[in-house]
């Protein structure tokens, strides 16, 4: 047997080759201590800071290295609070947050998890766009793993690097299409590392089970390439074979290294890519897009949540996109797919019900020919139309999503012309960050008189109109990969199939109470999230389990209790 084949099947004795090295392979040297002291002080998976106890500070060296005070986790908390509050500056918090994740990482996700409301826009949309924006001004120690051109023919090797082992989740992005913010290159990192956050903090995967990567193939954006503190590769992006042959390189060293259970989360590609490593890599590994596919589980659960307040069913409504890429397409195609589920009606007749706009305006069967093929099937009968209000004004649409990336694009004009036609006009503007919202929610309440059902993708304050207060839900697939993760972690899952993507979708459609509708909610707020995601995570791996894809047997009986005991959870552990 060759030795790649001997590999293939990841995770078998001497994974990282040492038995069979020769003197011209170079191994790793792998070394595993006790950290002790200074060192202790120093690792953020065990420091503990001042909460160490004098038993730990004796047993481990620590005498003197720390001043005599004591405090417990939740005094470092509320002083960590305190502080983070005092910066004025979005990105002082991004940076402190991260400070914190590299000196004590369990105080960092206790942080997270009690106070998800305050920190998400922090860790994650809208700060951490501008955090990638700034990320080589800001860089100070690297986090995540790095995949350049220059590691082709060696990315196993560099993936061996990695000093955690057992890898459950990975989310990898190339930096083409960061947020709405375009090619940020190499500084895509923030992404992968802040979604890795989200899957600890609100889907509870080990942080050790985690693993952030970018695979740097250039940039095309003039202003990194210039500029002298980019981080990445100085040179225009590599396409074509070049770029296919070091994704399919990842791949595959990928599954030779972590083995057949790993989940790959393709994050923030550019819909160019995006479609194709979808659509090849999901035929021979477990892989998840997270923009394609966790945003459409996301929005159709905010779409089953809102048909209990403008009524109806899903086949009763019609679809109006502006934006027709990952996210557009995406979207449109599990609702279609629902539709057509509960309908027992051939998906093409209910992809009538959906129309997109793209960037040359209504996606009409004349242009068939010049459409992506992502586009094709929903290029129906009409008139050619350039613009989002001329399509609104004709197709009168009850249901208004904004997935272009363009932001302020929902004017009054289009936001009025929604609200003369429907009583409660649904409308998501879900583009990221907040200054590429289609609409703010103060606009969507304001030009519709109160009556919008609305949710963003970055979250806005809540808005009073007319002597009542309105709070808009965040439509941000925050809500579902985390628990759609741990679903596929804890059931052991080798694919990833839409009717798990369905099962994650009504798992949170029904977390949302009466009490929410009354608010004007449609999404859940993100306080209860960790249960939210444990029940997701139950019904993933249900469907997971009934489709044949799971791998962990025997199926636990109550996959709820399951999930939760799965989770991670940072309180402090007590050394010996
Ligand atoms: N809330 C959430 O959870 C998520 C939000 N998003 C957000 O959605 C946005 C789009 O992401 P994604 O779908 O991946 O991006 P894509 O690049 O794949 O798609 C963007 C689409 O918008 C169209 N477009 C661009 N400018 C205009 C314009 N002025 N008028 C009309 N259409 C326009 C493009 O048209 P053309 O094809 O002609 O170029 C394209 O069809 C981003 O801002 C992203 O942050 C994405 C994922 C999740
Ligand atoms: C939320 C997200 O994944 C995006 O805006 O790309
Ligand atoms: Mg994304």
């Amino acid at each position: 047997m060759s030795s790649e084949m001997e590999m293939a099947g990841g995770g078998v004795e001497d994974a990282y080759g040492e038995d069979r090295a020769t003197e011209e392979q170079l191994v790793t040297p792998w070394s595993f201590s006790v950290a002790s002291g200074y060192t202790l002080l120093r690792d953020p998976r065990h420091n503990k800071g001042l909460a160490f106890s004098e038993a730990e500070r004796d047993a481990h060296y620590l005498r003197g290295l720390l001043p005599p005070a004591h405090a417990s986790q939740e005094l470092q908390e509320k002083k960590i609070m305190h502080n983070m509050r005092q910066y004025t500056v979005p990105l002082h918090r991004y940076i402190a947050m991260m400070d914190l994740q590299e000196r004590n990482e369990r105080l960092f996700y206790k942080l997270l998890i009690d106070n998800v409301q305050e920190l998400l826009p922090v860790v994650y949309t809208p700060t951490v766009g501008e955090a990638c924006q700034k990320y080589g001004s800001i860089y100070r120690r690297p986090q995540g793993l790095y995949i350049s051109l220059k590691d082709k023919g060696k990315i196993l090797e560099v993936l061996k690097n990695w000093p955690e082992r057992s890898i459950q989740v990975i989310v990898v992005t190339d930096g083409e299409r960061i947020l709405g913010l375009g090619d940020l290159g190499c500084q895509g990192m923030g992404i992968p590392v802040g979604k890795l956050s989200l899957y600890t903090a609100l889907g509870g995967v080990r942080p050790s089970a985690c693993l952030p990567i970018t695979i740097d193939v250039g940039t095309n954006n003039e202003t990194l390439l210039n500029d002298e503190f980019y981080i990445g590769l100085r040179q225009k992006r590599a396409t074509g074979q070049e770029y296919h042959e070091l994704l399919e390189e990842f791949m595959t060293a990928v599954k030779q290294n972590y083995g057949e259970k790993v989940l790959t989360q393709f994050e923030d590609f550019a819909n160019h890519n995006a479609f194709d490593l979808l659509a090849k890599y999901s035929k021979s590994h477990l892989v998840f897009n997270d923009d394609i596919q966790g945003t459409a589980s996301v929005v159709l659960a905010g779409l089953l949540a809102a048909l209990k307040v403008v009524g109806g069913t899903l086949a009763d409504h019609t679809y109006l996109f502006l934006g027709a890429g990952e996210a557009g397409t995406g979207i449109a195609d599990l609702i279609a797919l629902e539709m057509s589920k509960h309908t027992e009606t051939p998906i093409d007749d209910c992809r009538k019900k959906i129309w997109l706009v793209d960037s040359k305006g209504l996606i009409v069967e004349s242009r068939k020919e010049s459409l992506q093929h992502f586009k094709q099937p929903w290029a129906h009968e009409h008139d050619p139309l350039k613009t989002l209000l001329e399509a609104v004004e004709s197709i009168k649409p009850t249901v208004l999503i904004g997935t272009s990336g363009v932001g302020r694009t929902f004017t009054k004009e289009v936001v009025e012309a929604m609200a003369s036609f429907n009583e409660k006009p649904v409308i998501f503007a879900l583009s990221n960050p907040t200054s590429h919202s289609e609409c703010t929610a103060e606009d969507a309440y304001t030009w519709s008189q109160g009556r919008a059902v609305f949710a963003s993708g970055s979250p806005f304050d809540p808005v009073e109109y007319d002597g009542k207060l309105h709070v808009p839900g965040q439509s941000n697939n925050a809500y579902v990969f985390p628990g759609f993760g741990l679903g596929v972690v804890i059931s052991g899952a080798i694919r990833v199939h839409d009717d798990m993507l369905l099962a994650a979708s009504e798992a949170l459609a029904e977390q949302v109470t009466d009490e929410h509708f009354a608010k004007g909610l449609i999404f859940p707020p993100f306080t209860n999230i960790r249960t939210i995601s444990a029940r997701i995570a139950a019904k993933v791996a249900a469907k997971a389990y009934e489709l044949g894809l799971a791998s962990r047997l025997p199926r636990p009986d109550d996959l709820v209790k399951y999930a939760q005991s799965c989770m991670y959870t940072p309180t402090y552990r007590s050394y010996r």
